[in-house]
């Protein structure tokens, strides 16, 4: 049936909708060629509508080893066009049903380039997209939505129990605040790992006595994210990813800000202050950490397209962190060497 996006600031797109079903959310566009079904299952899009600029998706289907968490977690897809029927006989399921069996709406044949150039110009925007003949309250929906800005997500994504993964030789606990399953992937291979909720004191954790802990990726404002980081450092080594890298990154006093349209994406480059090698990366956030007022670290990668932060380490504290996703799911491998670093710090601890 016909449908529409309509963004807060009351710009419109016209396309295609399965169902009579809306979506609203902060509107969000990905570069990525490949890697949907990664994109689309990591929780860290609880709360936005994923937008993909890649004009075809669908593909190759979806296979459950490609989840990234139990479930699609974003509210709403945007596409040029997405497959009916996926040429990969080993799928488990075609993209279409799979999302329609989740409950998420799809928007299709929109013209996705000018959606892109809008976000680009006028910053991440909220939307609501549905049936076409629903304009006023699509618009009512996009201006009412508040998006991540201070919205914790991160508790409707994190674990409620703690769980074991994993069989590596180190000791890690895992803070889950939306984690990705290939990070957990990464971290078995070195560590055993209890993953925990969100909301674990820094002393339940240190009673465990890990080698280390990890701050995994997760949804929302980081400002809005109650993690006691500083309960930990100084006493266990610590890695923190995306979302863990800002919470890392405010624990030694920086402050985080929102960036106009975030960085998603599998091909950001990145260089690495101390080499100058630079690494294509994996991207998936709106917020960034200021360089300024961060005491006792340095920074040790920067984004080569607009000079983010991407990396702090603070030696005393046996403590590091990158904006970036090093576990890739999707994207290039070129940072799956910081797993092995986290593993090495842990081994000199
Ligand atoms: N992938 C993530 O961990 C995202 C971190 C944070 N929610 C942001 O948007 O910047």
């Amino acid at each position: 049936m016909d449908g529409l996006l309509v963004l807060a600031d009351g710009e419109t797109f016209e396309g295609r909708v399965d169902s009579p079903a809306t979506a609203t959310g902060e509107v969000v566009f990905n570069t990525v060629h490949s890697g949907y079904q990664e994109v689309i299952t990591d929780p860290s899009y609880a709360g936005q509508i994923v937008c993909f600029t890649y004009p075809h998706i669908g593909n190759y289907g979806v296979t459950p080893a490609d989840d990234q968490s139990g479930r699609p977690r974003c509210r709403g897809v945007i596409a040029r066009e997405v497959t009916e029927r996926p040429s990969n006989r080993r799928a488990a399921e075609a993209v279409r049903p799979w999302l329609a069996r989740h409950g998420v709406p799809v928007l299709t044949g929109i013209d996705t380039r000018r959606l892109t150039r809008h976000l680009r110009e006028a910053g991440s925007l909220c939307g609501a997209f549905g049936p076409a003949d629903e304009h006023d309250a699509l618009q009512a929906a996009a201006r009412a939505e508040p998006g991540t800005e201070g919205a914790d997500l991160v508790s409707d994504v994190t674990t409620r129990e703690p769980y074991r993964v994993g069989d590596g030789p180190m000791r890690v606990v895992a803070y889950d605040l939306g984690i990705k399953q290939d990070m957990l992937r990464r971290l078995g291979r070195i560590a055993t790992v209890d993953v925990v909720p969100a909301g674990t004191p820094a002393a339940d954790v240190l009673a465990r006595r890990p080698d280390g802990v990890f701050l995994s990726n997760g949804p929302g404002d980081p400002a809005a994210v109650d993690v006691d980081v500083a309960g930990l450092l100084g006493r266990v080594p610590v890695f923190g990813v995306c979302l863990g890298h800002q919470l890392l990154a405010r624990a030694l006093g920086a402050r985080t800000y929102k960036l106009p349209f975030g960085h998603h994406g599998g091909n950001h480059p990145v260089r690495r202050v101390s080499t100058g090698q630079v690494e294509v990366t994996s991207q998936n956030h709106n917020y960034a950490v200021s360089a300024d007022g961060v005491s006792g670290a340095r920074t040790t990668h920067v984004n080569l397209n607009d000079g983010v932060v991407e990396g702090l380490e603070c030696r005393d504290a046996r403590a590091f962190s990158v904006q970036y996703h090093p576990e890739a799911a999707p994207g290039p491998h070129d940072a799956g060497y910081l797993f092995e670093e986290f593993r090495t710090m842990m081994e000199h601890a």
